[in-house]
This record gives structure tokens, sequence and C-alpha cells, in this order.
């Protein structure tokens, strides 16, 4: 499990250590971790694996993100390495830039193509002065001459995407990089990112153009949401969390991310007492005369995922078909209301059937848990005119799809106005997050990382009131407020806008009890994770068929065992339970998506893998 914070826990952490006048050995523990996992880097390039003789360049941007580049710099140029500062900002951390000039390292001035000699800015630094100024193609040439480049821009500090001067250099250098693609100087620098690459937002994950997409992230303290969620964990590359003492301190997590080991360690395994009917029932509503195939690959999934029996509900052609594949399915000609299962899926292939629409129905107003994907969503979110669903209801669309839901919800009056899809994938946990807020469902968004969102108050944390609580919690330049009293602290002055992103309104509903229609206001979701390390290759028709009947089968579990997943955290009991099993359903599904290699896995064998995943020789 990587547990992920806001920006503004993590500077709430730092804070009564910065208090204290411990700026300067956090910069120090954070720019040395950056140095080890630099050299990493540099090692790679290298079959000797030495990194004497090799070359590097760090952008250097206004705050102490810029700090911790300058210091890692001077470590780099002490080992060995050739180290070049490209300043890009009016300003520059003062003492990281004396340590990497006396080490030996050299500091060029960022200054417009055609500019001269560029005089220097306001309250320029001596040094930063008497450095070299340099204008934005001859900085790219550097970059990419480079064995290392060192993104160290901006950080947490970050207030939207790289601006001016370094968003021009970034844009340069990729477009030298392509040019130089496929010709005989091909050489690729590796490139890390200090704490974020520099323009996502550690709040969101959201990650405007144009970035310095980096092979590695050496972050400090504790994961940011913005590593965890897309498109920000897309741009990052390989992530490591260098400790620097304030992990104690760290308040609520926002986002957790469930990994591979997570999924094997808590996937629900019959124990010797089980029967098919305490390991869960899932009843399954899927396909229509013109869309079998989905009902049979979501059944297939199911059943490989270790549904303790599955039950299908749909027309006879289809049911003819899904039983010839899997002969383990129970066919029911009842209603929903007439079957008795601990959870149902509804949705796959239910396009243009008035019967399944009605069924359909039936399990939005059910009382047991439900995944309701594909087909079952438009029905889902008409039915939020009613009131909330409730967080035993999961939801599982994809950008379109849930830009779908909020046009139901904008056209009745419970969203504010309806949302692109475009919008959706800038930032899929924010509209997660929104969606479970007005719909009161537990959200799965599918995507390059898939995020969940559930409407519940989580154990020891309060509904809500988590950004609130940063955006008090003062700003980046805070940090600095110790300039001088250590050898890390900064010239950087001024102080940054913060807390723009709190969460509307602080959330007094609790999370709901038990099953069936919720009344009242949905509480705010504070309950967020965050599922990745999926095949590309799953993009592909049918791989969602495929995760609503492994998610089926997991929610059939934990209803029958709700402290089942308890062993994920205690955000996993009670009502978070459905978050859990959401999470689990995408990580198994996943795992299954790499499970025979890399290669194209069409959900025949997806389904296979799934089984072979949970198997354990
Ligand atoms: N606070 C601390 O004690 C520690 C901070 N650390 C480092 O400090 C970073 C945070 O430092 P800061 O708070 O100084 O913030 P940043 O270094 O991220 O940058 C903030 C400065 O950049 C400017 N800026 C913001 N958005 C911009 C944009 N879009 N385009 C151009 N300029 C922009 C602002 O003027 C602001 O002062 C962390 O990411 C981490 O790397 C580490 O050294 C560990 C300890
Ligand atoms: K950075």
């Amino acid at each position: 499990m990587i547990e992920a914070y806001s920006g503004g826990s993590i500077r709430a952490a730092e804070q009564p250590l910065l208090d204290e006048g411990l700026g300067g050995t956090l910069m120090r523990r954070a720019a040395h971790g950056l140095f080890r996992g630099c050299e990493e880097q540099l090692r790679l390039t290298e079959p000797r694996g030495t990194v004497v003789g090799k070359t590097a360049v760090v952008l250097v941007g206004p705050g102490n993100n810029g700090g911790d580049g300058l210091w890692a710099g001077s470590f780099l140029r002490s080992a060995g390495v050739a180290v070049t500062a490209i300043l890009t900002g009016t300003r520059a951390h003062e003492a990281g830039l004396r340590a990497l000039l006396a080490a030996g390292g050299s500091a060029v001035r960022l200054v417009p193509d055609g500019s001269g000699a560029g005089a220097p800015g306001q309250g320029t630094s001596e040094a930063m002065a008497a450095s070299r100024p340099v204008g934005v193609e001859a900085a790219a040439e550097l970059m990419a001459s480079a064995d290392l480049v060192v993104d160290a821009v901006l950080g947490t500090g970050a207030r939207g995407g790289l601006r001016g001067l370094p968003a021009e250099l970034v844009t340069a250098f990729r477009g030298g990089q392509r040019e130089r693609r496929g010709t005989a100087e091909n050489g690729t620098p590796r490139i890390v990112a200090c704490d974020l690459v520099s323009g996502v937002d550690a709040d969101t994950g959201e990650a405007p153009e144009p970035l310095l997409r980096a092979d590695a992230t050496i972050t400090f303290g504790a994961a940011k949401t913005g590593h965890v969620v897309s498109p920000g964990e897309q741009a990052g590359g390989a992530l490591t969390v260098v400790p620097i003492g304030i992990e104690e301190r760290l308040g609520e997590v926002d986002v957790h991310r469930v990994q591979a080991a997570d999924v094997l360690a808590a996937w629900p395994r019959p124990g010797a007492t089980d029967t098919k009917y305490t390991r869960g029932v899932l009843g399954i509503v899927a396909g229509a005369p013109s869309y079998p195939g989905a009902a049979i690959m979501c059944t297939q999934a199911a059943i490989q995922a270790g549904a303790g029996m599955v039950r299908f509900l749909g027309d006879s052609t289809t049911r003819a078909m899904v039983l010839a594949r899997s002969p383990e399915v129970v066919r029911s000609d009842e209603q929903p209301w007439d079957v008795h299962v601990q959870a149902w899926l509804a949705g796959p292939g239910v396009v243009g059937d008035e019967s399944q629409a009605a069924r359909v129905q039936a399990i939005i107003e059910a009382e047991e848990p439900a995944v309701l994907d594909a087909g079952a969503l438009d029905a889902a979110a008409r039915s939020v005119a009613d009131g909330p669903l409730g967080p035993h209801k999961i939801l599982t669309p994809h950008a379109g799809e849930l830009s779908q839901i909020f046009e139901w919800l904008a056209g009745f009056g419970v969203a504010d106005a309806p949302v692109r899809r475009t919008e959706i994938e800038a930032s899929p946990l924010h509209w997660a997050r929104e969606a479970a807020r007005l719909t009161g469902a537990t959200v799965l968004l599918k995507g390059a990382t898939t995020v969940i969102a559930s409407p519940v108050a989580v154990p020891g944390g309060e509904a809500g009131t988590q950004d609130t609580a940063a955006s008090e919690a003062g700003t980046s330049d805070a940090g600095t407020s110790s300039a001088g009293t250590t050898d890390a602290g900064t010239s950087s002055a001024g102080t940054t806008g913060n807390g723009d992103d709190a969460a509307p309104g602080a959330a007094a509903a609790s999370a709901s009890e038990g099953g069936g229609r919720q009344g009242g206001k949905p509480a705010e979701p504070c309950l967020c994770l965050s599922v990745g390390d999926a095949s590309p290759w799953l993009a592909t028709a049918g791989s969602g068929d495929t995760l609503a009947g492994v998610l089926g089968t997991v929610l059939a579990h934990v209803a029958e065992h709700p402290d089942a997943l308890a062993e994920l955290g205690p955000w996993a009991r009670g009502e978070g339970r459905w978050a859990a099993a959401a999470a689990l359903g995408a990580g198994l599904h996943a795992l299954a998506s790499r499970a025979g290699g890399e290669g194209p896995v069409p959900p025949s064998v997806l389904a296979e893998h799934v089984r072979a995943v949970l198997t354990r020789p």
C-alpha cells in the first residue's frame, strides 16, 4: 500500500520542524535522497556502473524545489559528475547555489532567445547575477547533451503548470528530442523529477502541458496525491519515497494506493467450512439479444475469480450462450426481487431490451450491493433524482460514461453543469470524488490509473475536512521563514496562494449504514483509492466486462463477510468495504493483464489469467 497525502498535509507535517529551524536539515535529507536517485539513474547509462565523468544538468526553479536540486547537484559534483544548473527563475535558492558553485559545479541563467546578455531582474542575488546568460535553444541543447537531467523547477509550491521561460525550455527540449530520434546523435538523457514533475499538481494529479516526463521521481517524506492518480502518475516514472523525518507527523491519508501485493494478500479465500452460499452468490443481469458477448465475458470472469455461485438473468438466447460457455452458471427465469443473491452485477451488454432494463432498475433499487456497469449507468444516474444510491452501489464508468452521468445529474439540477470527457481525463480524481458526492455511490473511474471515490467517512478522519486543514497549515513559503537560520535557508520571498482547491463544504452526513436507498444528502466523499500497473493492452473491447465480473465476485463475498478486507486498513471495514472491494477487483484485473507477459489480452484469456493469478502452487 502506498499512502498518499495532499501537498498541504506534507507542509503541515513539516511546519513544526521548520519552526524549530530544521528547514536546512530537511532539505539536505531530501537532496541527499535525490542525489542517490540520480546516481542510480546515471549508473543505468554506464555498463561499468560508475558515475565519474558523467554530465548532469539541473533545471532550477525559484523555490525550495530548486534548492533541493542545487544541493543534489553539489553532491553529484562531489561524486565526480560535471554539473550545470540552469537557473530558470528570477531567483534561486541562495545556499544551494553557493554549495553547487563551491563544489565545482557551474550555473547559467535562462534568458529569452535573442535577448543578448539579458540583464538580471530586480532582487537577483550576486551569485545568480554572475551566472552566464543562456537562451532557450542553447539551454535545450545543453539538456540534450547531458547524461542526466534533474527537473527541480517546481514542487509542491506549484500553482498551475509550467509557464514562461521554463515552459519554453521544456517545449524546445522535447521538440529537439523528436528531431534527434533515429539520427546518429540519439543520446537521450535520463530524467529525474525532484519531488514531482514540475507543473503536476500535488493535490489533484492534474498535469498541464508542457511537462518534462521523467524516468524516475524522487519524493520526500511521503507520496503525494499527484503521484498516484492520472495524469500525474503517468508523467513521473518510477516513484521512490525518501524519508526526511516528517513521517510520524503526517495527518490524514488522501489517497490509498492499492498495489499488487495488497491484492494478493487480501483477496478473500474460502475457509474450510465455507459453502457456495457463504462464499457469496452473485446475480448477473447482462446481455441482450443484440449484445450477448458482454454477458458471456462477465459471467466467465466472475467464475474464474472464484464466485461461490453465479445466477444469470437475461433473454433466452443469451442465456443459452452463457450456459454453453460456462455450464456452472445457474440460470434464472425470475425477476431480481424473487432471486436470493448477496450482490448484483448489472449492465454489461444491456442495450435496447425492455425486460433487461426493468431488471436493471430493480437492482438499482434493491437492498443488495451492486456493480452498475455500462448499460446500467444511465439508469443509475437518472435514479439519483429520487435520492442518493448509497456506497454499496458501485458505478464503473470510464471518462466518457462519467461525462454522460454528469449530463443526467445536471439535467435535474443535482450537478451544477455537465462535465466534458476531456475535463474528466484532465482531473479524474476530482471528478470521481464529485460524482461520488453527488450520487452517493462508490465511483470506480476507469483509466490509465483507476480511481475509486466513496462517499463514506474514514475511521479516524473527518469527512471533507482534510483540504481545509491543509489550507490552514501555512503556505509553502512558510517553509522559507527559516531563511538565514540554517545554511539551507532561502531567499525566496512572497507568498503563494493556497487552499485554492478546498473541498466544497464540510460534510455533516455520516456514512450510510446497510443497504437500500439512502435518504438525505450524501456524505462528502473522503475515502479515495487508486489502482495502477494495468497493461495498456487492456484497452480492448470486453476488458470492462471482465472487470465487472471480477468486481461482482468480490462484492458478493464482502457482502457476506463485512470484515473480509480489513487487513487493507481500518478504512476497509464497514461502509468502506465496498470501495475496498472495488479496488481489489481492479487490482486483480490489472495483475491478470500482465500475467501472461506483455502482449494482447483478449477477454477470454484475461479471465483465464484472473484464475491463474489467484492460484497458489
Ligand atoms: N518545506 C520544506 O521544508 C521542504 C521542502 N522541500 C522541497 O520544497 C518544495 C516546495 O518548495 P516551495 O514551497 O518553495 O515551492 P516550489 O519550489 O515548488 O516553488 C514555489 C515557487 O515557484 C513559483 N511558482 C509557483 N507556481 C509557478 C508556476 N506555475 N510557474 C512559475 N513559477 C511558479 C512561486 O513563486 C513559488 O514561490 C518541495 O516540493 C520540495 O522539493 C524539501 O526540501 C523538503 C523540505
Ligand atoms: K520538480
